[in-house]
């Protein structure tokens, strides 16, 4: 229905009309005359603002300030929109993900309570925060891909079967859980119940009926809750012997609050966030790496290329054989199949935004308080920005253009396009950027390092239908592989 949003809006506007289009003197009506010399006569202030110390983005600012955050104007005989998002939108998920996630969650709460806690979390992004995360992560998925998986007897011919969406969830919640509270914590028995409070974000809000979906997901954020508040009442009696972990550092600048001004002072507002974190990372995570695992199943070759420069990586900057942030940097072709991957499977489909204001928005009238959706997919997969988008090309990202023949062919400039660029909306864009994205890449080559290292594998089941009611999309077979392991030294690192 999102894609029918402009159809909607245009026939709800012409029932009721609202203001005219903030837009330039002639955007609209007059002769031709006259929009013809309007049209000259933005172009020609661009190109003065261009060739000025200040830059064309002054352009765009002195219109944004006369005429509000959505206008038209027009550039060398086209006409463009441009959108800004500041003052007049604001993020607004459904309701049933509001109440489950919490009134306090960084993602649902209101405008000023959202700067206060973007700057409270922000800690947990920080660099040395981020390595030390990559060294959890590999160590979990190590113990799993190379510990579980490999064949005991060193029979590297057997092949193994696993469901890659069941290990990359388990793997992905025991890291952000250790980062967030703690490598000994209250939140492994509550596994489950995280999954639950995600499969009833988008469901009907039956809070009344037994059984519903919702429902349970509400019971399921209710035990959540309950183990985090054991977790603070331990820690406030031990006096927090914890350490780095997110939980401490709030509970900490929440003691001492007359030196933080950035401290979230309620016990609730805490707890909201913990859980939004672990919500917003797990699923979305394990979700891109089965995605990935499945196209890259489907294109052996460029599996095989990846192997190839995993295999030549060496782990020289961890004594312990763990794979380090600088390791991951000598992984270039790697780094561009997990772009790849994430352009392909776009996880978080729409970004809703609330329209404080009535306002104009792509020659669409918008009421105050209608949602308008950014549909990141449609971008993606749309030929004029990116060429051949259903080939599973990372490619497309060199610098010096694709090797891939059809979309090579299709493509007249070398390497992305500043289009490209700016339209590949996967942790979304501006001040709502998702805040672990640098974490899910890292999460994501970790992961395809340790399987490129030890196996090659195959799509153990060809069924592609989908989930039913999942947030994210996802296989509902949970993307199963057929693993052969490759001769390889791999060993479990030693942190293990
Ligand atoms: C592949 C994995 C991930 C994807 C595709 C993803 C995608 C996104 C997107 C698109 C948004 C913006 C949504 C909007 O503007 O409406 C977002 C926001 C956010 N993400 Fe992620 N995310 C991922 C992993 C993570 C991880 C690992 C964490 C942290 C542990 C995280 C934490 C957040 C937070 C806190 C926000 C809200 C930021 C704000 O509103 O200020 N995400 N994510």
């Amino acid at each position: 229905w999102w894609k029918r949003l402009p159809q909607l809006a245009a026939e709800a506007a012409a029932a009721a009309p609202l203001p005219p289009p903030a837009a330039g003197p002639g955007a609209g009506g007059g002769s031709w005359l006259m929009r013809w010399v309007w049209q000259w006569r933005e172009t020609a202030a661009f190109l003065a603002a261009h060739g000025s110390g200040r830059g064309f983005y002054h352009f765009v600012h002195a219109r944004y300030l006369r005429h509000g955050p959505c206008f038209r104007t027009a550039l060398l005989g086209r006409v463009h929109l441009l959108a800004a998002e500041p003052s007049h939108f604001a993020k607004r998920y459904a309701r049933t993900a509001a109440e489950l996630l919490g009134a306090h969650s960084i993602l649902c709460c209101s405008h000023v309570e959202h700067r206060l806690a973007r700057r409270a979390v922000a800690t947990l992004f920080s660099m040395p925060s981020t390595a030390a995360f990559t060294a959890t992560f590999d160590r979990l998925a190590s113990d799993v891909i190379v510990g579980q998986w490999r064949p005991r007897n060193g029979d590297d011919t057997a092949t193994v079967q696993v469901v890659a969406l069941d290990a990359a969830l388990e793997i992905s919640y025991g890291a952000i859980c250790e980062m967030l509270v703690g490598k000994k914590n209250r939140l492994e028995r509550v596994r489950g119940e995280v999954f639950a409070v995600t499969q009833a974000m988008l469901a009907l809000p039956l809070r009344w009926v037994p059984g519903s979906r919702f429902r349970r997901g509400l019971e399921a954020r209710k035990r959540i809750m309950a183990a985090l508040r054991e977790e603070m009442a331990a820690r406030q009696h031990e006096h927090d012997q914890h350490g780095g972990d997110l939980l401490s550092v709030l509970m900490q600048r929440r003691r001492q609050r007359h030196h933080h001004p950035d401290a979230l002072t309620t016990e609730e507002q805490i707890l909201d966030n913990i859980l939004t974190l672990i919500i917003a990372g797990q699923v979305t995570t394990a979700t891109a790496i089965t995605w990935m695992l499945k196209y890259l199943s489907d294109n052996r070759h460029i599996q095989d290329k990846l192997r190839a420069e995993a295999v030549g990586v060496e782990l020289k900057n961890n004594q312990a054989g763990l794979v380090t942030m600088q390791d991951l940097n000598g992984m270039e072709y790697a780094y561009k199949a997990v772009k790849e991957s994430l352009r392909m499977a776009t996880i978080v489909s729409w970004f809703p935004r609330l329209a404080l204001d009535d306002c104009h928005l792509a020659g669409f009238q918008i009421r105050k308080d209608w949602i308008v959706n950014i549909d990141a997919r449609s971008l993606h997969y749309d030929p004029a920005v990116f060429d051949n988008p259903t080939v599973f090309d990372p490619s497309r990202f060199n610098e010096e253009g694709s090797d891939d023949e059809t979309v090579k062919k299709k493509k007249k400039k070398k390497g992305p396009s500043a289009a490209q660029q700016r339209r590949l909306l996967v942790f979304g864009a501006g001040s709502r950027t998702c805040l672990g994205m640098n974490l899910a890449k890292i999460m994501m080559l970790v992961f395809l390092y340790r399987l490129l290292t030890n196996f090659r594998w195959e799509m153990a089941d060809d069924d592609t239908s989908l989930e039913k009611w999942a947030m994210f999309p996802r296989l509902k077979n949970g993307c199963p592989i057929r693993l052969t392991p490759i001769n390889s030294s791999s060993q479990i690192p030693r942190e293990s």
